[in-house]
């Protein structure tokens, strides 16, 4: 048998490993390659190591991309697929963004237990979620709502619903929709009253900087504007984001070569916020989100900001 043409390096979680193929799939149809042409690589990181507390404690998202980086500077691996809103804003030296695939929907789903909608959630209903984002959101329209820390992968959390241990949870629908799970899906939350994390739904491949061979074949797979949405939504985060312990969100769009971008940082209990948008060719992507970033910061009243630590 030859030995593979591209190793491709991912966690080896079960959404991990569907996007993984995906890119394998397209990498196999763009070469029209055979199926062993293309070999996936499944490192276990550090972020799936720690389980007992949240990774906004342990060290942020970069804890999930460390052993899969390493991989790819050493040559283990040819390139790396992540979901993107679990990729850090600064990508280790030496990598580069080879190519983002076509955005799946951006949008979160409640998975209730008690009730289907946020809404109908009972008074003081415990809604399980790792994510500051989903919990500042939740409470912002739901201030009596309590948000416990909830890990582990999707189906994890799923069971852990199932059990009776949360009234509710809050899943991305991309996720749960690669896995086949959608079903659970209560309630789709609305883009404008809920947004979504900075990159959710896209899938992000890295590769070497330099490593043309690879570079050119990920170029066929790369969706020009998910590519745009995504460093416009990077640029943003990466002006507000010392460190993944401000709840942010934000979503870029792009249509007929036109961006509109809004954001939103929140403290913590939704209480506050501040929004910021901005609009223009999305040949300007980075600098428009750069932009609303600055002009976001700029209003954030210091004790919002001092948990950017
Ligand atoms: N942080 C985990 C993670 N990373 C990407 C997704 C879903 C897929 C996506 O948003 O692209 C999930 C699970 C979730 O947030 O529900």
């Amino acid at each position: 048998m030859a030995a593979p043409l591209f190793r491709i390096g991912t966690r080896g979680s079960p959404l991990a490993l569907w996007q993984a193929n995906a890119v394998r799939d397209g990498l196999l149809a763009a070469l029209g390659a055979e199926p062993d042409a293309v070999e996936i690589v499944a490192i276990r990181t550090t972020g799936d190591a720690i389980q007992d507390r949240p990774l906004s404690e342990a060290g942020g998202k970069g804890l999930f991309v460390k052993e899969i980086d390493e991989a790819l500077l050493d040559g283990r691996v040819h390139l790396a697929v992540h979901s993107a809103k679990d990729l850090p804003t600064d990508l280790a030296p030496g990598t580069t963004l080879a190519a983002t695939l076509k955005r799946a929907d951006v949008r979160d789903a409640l998975i209730g237990g008690a009730a289907a909608t946020v809404d109908a959630l009972p008074r003081g209903a415990v809604v399980g979620t790792a994510s500051l984002r989903r919990g500042a959101l939740a409470r912002r329209s739901r201030p009596d709502l309590k948000v416990v820390p909830f890990r582990g992968n999707v189906q994890t959390r799923l069971d852990k619903l199932a059990r009776g241990e949360v009234d509710a949870t809050l899943l991305a629908l991309a996720g749960l929709t690669r896995l086949g799970l959608q079903a659970h899906a209560t309630e789709i939350l609305d883009e404008d009253t809920f947004p979504p994390a900075l990159g959710q739904g896209a899938v992000a491949v890295t590769a070497r900087a330099g490593d043309e061979a690879t570079l050119e074949a990920l170029r066929n797979l790369d969706c020009p504007d998910t590519a745009a949405a995504l460093l416009c939504e990077r640029a943003f985060l990466k002006v507000l984001d010392g460190s993944c312990r401000t709840p942010i969100a934000g979503l870029a769009r792009v249509s007929g070569g036109a961006l509109r971008f809004k954001g939103l940082v929140l403290s913590e209990d939704g209480a506050r916020e501040v929004a910021g948008e901005a609009s223009g060719p999305a040949s300007d992507a980075e600098a428009l989100g750069a932009e609303a970033g600055r002009d976001v910061k700029a209003r954030t009243p210091a004790d919002l900001l001092a948990a950017f630590g």
